[in-house]
């Protein structure tokens, strides 16, 4: 593995993405499991007195290959140090890891993979050309395939504009979408990403939020960690959400989600306040935003009733909008009120 990013090498995929796609949900309904982790811990000792700071506390979870896994968790849950284990960076303290089938640290499996750290380290007077290419150049690419590979990913993650310049000189994204580059390089079958967003603005996030879905359907299979919830809503075959060292929500989104409409907000432009007093006193909540009222119908049944009278009343309908459960709401309902919840 490179000191910022691809342990790599090996060819590209042989199957296709998840469950949005037919190749893809095939591949991953055959349950080929790339990553599988049973009861892994890490303990640090920090400080003059060794004092134990117990970082993963038995985390289990497998990653079946075609699917894009999102690991989640606020700050501090240990994503990062679970990462760090899998990619035999550091040693667990119990429990075990497979890539591949083999056992982890494995220089076979992590020739299979690319890894982008957190914060990748790009020695500061090399540029994102040459980094690339010494990664490349470390998982076996070299001569005329190497340079066309490099090019090809410096479009890619989108800064073949910058592609001489020296490291030193490029933003916290440019450095991101280097390292994302440098994980791309050997064509690896298996991509693990640690915050792969952090640090970009929010054209650079949909930017990544593409690319995963493309090397998806371009058939890796990618494990991918984030704290940001909704980055993953959309994408995510499949979830883990940490919290202190556990893993307390984890299976496929779709069921975990609950489809149903939680919350109508109907958005309404010249509603009276005795209209918007009726709809309180049906218990519908009403807020007053700008110069229009949103009012919030619980679920979905009254809302014929609420268009009707706000009408009848010489409002405008501005939008109607159903709420549905977000992987948010889910971590607030499940996670912080109980044990692991599980929907494979
Ligand atoms: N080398 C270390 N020595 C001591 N404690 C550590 C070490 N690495 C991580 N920790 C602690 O382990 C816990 C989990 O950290 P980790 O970096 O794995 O979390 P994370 O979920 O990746 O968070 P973030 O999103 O902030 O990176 C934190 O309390 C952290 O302070």
């Amino acid at each position: 593995m490179s000191e910022a990013g691809a342990i790599d090498a090996g060819g590209g995929a042989d199957s296709g993405g998840g469950a949005d796609s037919g190749a893809a949900s095939e591949s991953a309904a055959a349950g080929e499991t790339l990553i599988e982790v049973r009861g892994l811990k890490k303990t640090f000792r920090v400080g003059f007195f060794g004092r134990r700071v117990e970082a993963v506390k038995g985390v289990d979870f497998d990653v079946r290959r075609g699917e894009i896994f999102g690991f989640l968790g606020p700050n501090g849950a240990g994503k990062t140090t679970t990462i760090k284990m899998l990619t035999g960076l550091i040693k667990p303290t119990g429990g075990e890891a497979f890539l591949f089938g083999a056992r982890v640290p494995s220089a076979e499996a992590r020739r299979r993979i690319g890894f982008l750290p957190e914060n990748p380290y790009v020695y500061p007077y090399l540029t994102p050309r040459e980094f690339i290419t010494l990664c490349g150049r470390l998982s076996g690419l070299a001569g005329a395939a190497l340079a066309s590979r490099t090019q090809a990913m410096l479009a890619k993650v989108g800064i073949a504009y910058a592609a001489d310049r020296p490291v030193r000189r490029l933003s916290k994204g440019m450095l991101q979408r280097t390292g994302l580059a440098a994980a791309l390089v050997s064509d690896p079958e298996l991509l693990v990403l640690d915050e792969p967003m952090s640090g970009l603005d929010p054209v650079g996030r949909k930017e990544v939020r593409d690319l995963i879905l493309e090397e998806r359907a371009a058939g890796r299979t990618i494990f991918f960690s984030t704290h940001i919830l909704s980055d993953v809503e959309a994408m995510c075959d499949r979830v883990a959400i940490l919290r202190e060292g556990r893993v307390v929500v984890r299976g496929a989104l779709r069921k975990l989600l609950r489809g149903d409409v939680l919350r109508t907000d109907v958005t309404l432009a010249g509603a009276s306040v005795a209209l918007c007093r009726s709809f309180e006193q049906q218990g519908h909540g009403v807020r007053t935003r700008a110069d229009v009222v949103v009012v919030e119908i619980e679920g979905e049944k009254q809302v014929g009733d609420v268009l009707r009278a706000a009408l009848d009343g010489g409002a405008q309908v501005l939008e109607v909008v159903p709420r549905r459960e977000t992987l948010e709401d889910l971590f607030m309902r499940r996670a912080l009120s109980q044990g692991l919840s599980r929907e494979d």
